[in-house]
């Protein structure tokens, strides 16, 4: 199968990325390599989304400079950007809503770019016909991640079970090895996972890679060094801004996250209006 006849797909990665570390960036590269060898897909973009503050998770540092970071880090890739959608957003969002906003934003431009073609080209031309077949296929979005966020789906009230089923039935997961979690056994536990296990990519990584942002903002409180593991500009946008200290992580303790409060909140409605329409 030529490149241009395989379905165009886009990776989009939702996390704290605080702050972004190199192998954030690798699971984009990973997940790429491990699509391309399908035969079937040709990977056209990678999008970062950088959770909105009100996720609540502890030491989550404002989404401005988790954005600004993610930024620069990505400054050298040609195909992986970040966008702020849903760190501007009044609230947290649920992420099939993200998947739901991004796949919507990607049908909108490729409609735009059909009608660009058509208004451009005249009719008789060979590449008119040439461009706009390749915008003739769908593009599919999937939701790139490591083992670990796979895992969150069994967390008790953290994700409803229609939005897991519509991650994996609608768009797809892709989803990158990590120590001491083993995502076979997670599908195979699940029902649902295990239903839509074809549409859930299983990529491991060819050298382990354990870098971890939770690590990486302790090692900066206690004035380490993370050379290496994250890009120099964004080392210096951190010390520039002093972005993580002992403060900071404190940020959000004791909170519950945003996902477990709506939850709860939900919970006790649903118990008083139980308790009203029951006379109870
Ligand atoms: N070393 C890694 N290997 C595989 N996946 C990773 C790795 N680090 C991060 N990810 C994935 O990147 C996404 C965003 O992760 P996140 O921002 O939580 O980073 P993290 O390093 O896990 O941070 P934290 O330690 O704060 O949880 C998630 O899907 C997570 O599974
Ligand atoms: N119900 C949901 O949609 C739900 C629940 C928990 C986490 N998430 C998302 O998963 C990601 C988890 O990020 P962390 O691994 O950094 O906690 C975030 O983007 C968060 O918004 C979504
Ligand atoms: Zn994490």
């Amino acid at each position: 199968m030529s490149m241009k006849s395989r379905i165009p797909l886009i990776l989009l990665a939702c996390g704290s990325f605080n702050p972004i570390t190199n192998m954030h960036m690798r699971l984009f590269e990973l997940a790429r390599d491990h699509l391309h060898q399908t035969g079937r897909y040709q990977v056209i973009e990678g999008i970062m989304s950088p959770v909105n503050d009100d996720y609540r998770k502890k030491g989550l540092v404002p989404a401005r400079h988790r954005v600004a970071m993610a930024k620069l880090a990505l400054e050298t890739s040609d195909w992986i950007r970040v966008d702020p959608w849903e760190s501007e957003q009044e609230t947290w969002t649920e992420t099939v809503k993200v998947l739901r906003h991004h796949y919507n934003e990607s049908l909108r431009l490729l409609q735009y770019k059909k009608e660009f073609i058509k208004n451009k080209q005249p009719l008789e031309g060979s590449t008119e016909n040439s461009l706009s077949s390749h915008y003739t296929v769908l593009p599919e979005l999937k939701l790139l991640c490591g083992a670990d966020f796979l895992q969150t789906f069994q967390t008790p009230n953290l994700w409803k079970k229609e939005h897991v089923k519509e991650i994996v039935e609608k768009f797809g997961l892709v989803c990158i090895s990590r120590a001491g979690s083993d995502p076979a056994q997670y599908i195979s536990e699940s029902e649902l996972l295990t239903k839509f296990q074809h549409n859930i990519f299983l990529v491991k990584e060819w050298i382990q890679n354990e870098i971890s942002a939770t690590q990486i903002r302790y090692a900066l409180c206690r004035g380490l060094s993370v050379k290496y593991l994250v890009p120099d500009s964004v080392i210096s946008y951190i010390a520039h801004h002093n972005i993580y200290t002992e403060e900071s992580e404190r940020k959000n303790e004791g909170d519950l996250l945003q996902p477990l409060r709506l939850h709860n909140t939900t919970l006790t409605f649903n118990r008083r209006h139980l308790q009203r329409i029951s006379g109870g």
